[in-house]
């Protein structure tokens, strides 16, 4: 009752808002108790009963989902909905309140500092190691056994983690060979991510002295180790090199917008703003936003091609044209010439996000139609079901990189489409994942082709904040017969 009475302003307000009936002390949280493969549906036919903006309380938590593309565009790019939201507090016991689950002037200071990492200059001198990484990809694919089927994935995984490494942590290629416990590291995010989503959605673990008795817990207090020691061993080597740096380089290269000449961890050392700790969880959280999500996009990708045989024909030719029979290394200006690479890329990331669900605190109140979001809510926004909105996308399941041509570009809703995120909260990485999955998609293509034994038909997704594919992604290599 007290709980009520302190919280009367709320529970006025969600009444604006359409959406499930509650249950006392649990809201609607029954509705995720369900497989994760169901949560897709669940949240689809709140949309379809209730409208584009509907209303839903995770217990004592007002969440507003907004599915109509145009108020998401003015909402994420309003500075009171700087704040992420109350869900992201589950990621915070692994990587920190800082880029990726923070807010407020920690995020805004850590972002500032690891900016010109990602700038054009900086992605630009990214393109050595890229290629480096994928050659010794390519190494190993060549030794699978022909025809067999497997999760390439796996492969690819390491491949993007390498390439973080020696690119953004700043690492020698040996370096990053003996960082300790990286392998496991890799091995285990997955079912780290998925601790963290259970707990998100499951409102039982959210109780801390329950999550403390659980199976996950320990799970996740064991990663907690190992991503200590990473981020230890990460530090002690780049002190070790800045020792040898003049302080007129560390000072002209920490005031430039867009370079890579020192690593983000540099910056962060130098920045003089990080204490140890912080510094252990920020070097994770780069490490663990880029390497899933690159690695995932490039597998579906792939995948998507072994599915869609005259897709990846048409992109196999244009590839062939740029790099010809030699496996070279991709530069830049190749990239640039692959529209098709682009549009095949963009109807990945429209169906399969890495951000498939995201929530922000309201700050204040904000108008929104003929009512307002009020302050203390959540507004929550699944990327997922815009992107297969079928108000925005004709048969929007179906696999079709020519909705990315200039004509239907031109012609499709623009806010409908949003697989970075927007606003100031956007992601930061964009260009490197960009890069980095078409240099490793680009080269694979070239020399092999993809096939696999199941059918688009067949792929099951879950959502465990970003978009799984419940069977891996089981391809079968070919080499082509023109490649040397
Ligand atoms: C295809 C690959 C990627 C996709 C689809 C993707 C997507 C996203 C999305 C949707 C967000 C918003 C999350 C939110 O609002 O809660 C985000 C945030 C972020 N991403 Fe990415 N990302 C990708 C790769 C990367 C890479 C390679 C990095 C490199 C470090 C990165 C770093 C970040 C960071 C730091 C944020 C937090 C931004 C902030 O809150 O200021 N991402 N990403």
């Amino acid at each position: 009752l007290r709980w009520r009475h302190q919280h009367r302003g709320l529970l006025k307000a969600a009444q604006q808002f359409p959406g499930p009936k509650t249950l006392p002390g649990l809201g609607n949280a029954m509705m995720f108790m369900c497989k994760p493969e169901e949560m897709v549906k669940q949240i689809k036919n709140l949309f379809v009963n209730y409208g584009d903006i509907v209303r839903f309380w995770l217990g004592p938590d007002l969440n507003i989902v907004v599915a109509c593309p145009d108020e998401l565009k003015v909402l994420l790019t309003n500075s009171k909905m700087s704040v992420k939201g109350p869900q992201y507090k589950y990621m915070a016991d692994l990587i920190g309140r800082g880029l990726l689950s923070g807010s407020g002037p920690e995020w805004s200071k850590h972002r500032k500092i690891a900016k010109p990492n990602f700038g054009k200059r900086a992605i630009e001198s990214y393109t050595p190691v890229f290629n480096d990484e994928v050659s010794l990809l390519l190494e190993e694919l060549r030794r699978k056994p022909h025809d067999q089927q497997f999760n390439i994935y796996r492969d690819i995984v390491n491949t993007t983690s390498y390439s973080v490494c020696r690119t953004l942590m700043g690492l020698t290629k040996e370096q990053t060979m003996n960082i300790p416990g990286l392998q496991e590291i890799i091995e285990e995010s997955p079912s780290n991510y998925k601790v963290i989503f259970d707990r998100m959605t499951k409102w039982y673990l959210q109780i801390d002295p329950v999550f403390w008795l659980t199976s996950q817990y320990r799970l996740q207090k064991r990663f907690s180790k190992l991503i200590t020691i990473f981020g230890k061993d990460i530090v002690k080597h780049r002190r070790e090199h800045l020792k040898n740096i003049t302080e007129d380089f560390k000072l002209e290269h920490m005031e430039m917008e867009e370079d890579g000449m020192l690593s983000v961890v540099d910056r962060f050392i130098l920045s003089g703003e990080l204490d140890q700790p912080t510094m252990e969880k920020e070097i994770f959280t780069v490490f663990t936003a880029s390497q899933e999500s690159t690695a995932k996009t490039a597998s579906y990708l792939l995948l998507m091609m072994a599915y869609h045989p005259d897709c990846q024909e048409k992109l196999y030719n244009e590839i062939k044209s740029i790099l010809g029979d030699s496996d070279r290394d991709v530069t830049d200006d190749d990239l640039k010439r692959m529209p098709y690479m682009e549009m095949v890329l963009k109807e990945v990331a429209r169906l399969f996000p890495i951000g498939a669900i995201l929530q922000r605190t309201v700050a204040e109140d904000i108008a929104i139609r003929s009512g307002y979001l009020p302050a203390g809510s959540s507004m929550s926004f699944s990327v997922f079901h815009l992107h297969r909105d079928p108000r925005f996308w004709d048969n929007p399941d179906a696999f079709d990189p020519e909705r990315f041509n200039p004509e239907n570009t031109e012609r499709r809703h623009q806010n409908a489409y949003i697989p970075f995120s927007l606003g100031p909260m956007n992601c930061l990485g964009r260009s490197f994942a960009t890069k980095l999955v078409k240099t490793i998609c680009g080269r694979i293509l070239r020399e092999f082709e993809v096939t696999s034994q199941s059918s688009y038909e067949d792929l099951r997704l879950a959502i465990y904040i970003s978009v799984v594919a419940i069977g891996g992604f089981p391809v079968i290599l070919k080499k082509r017969n023109s490649t040397k």
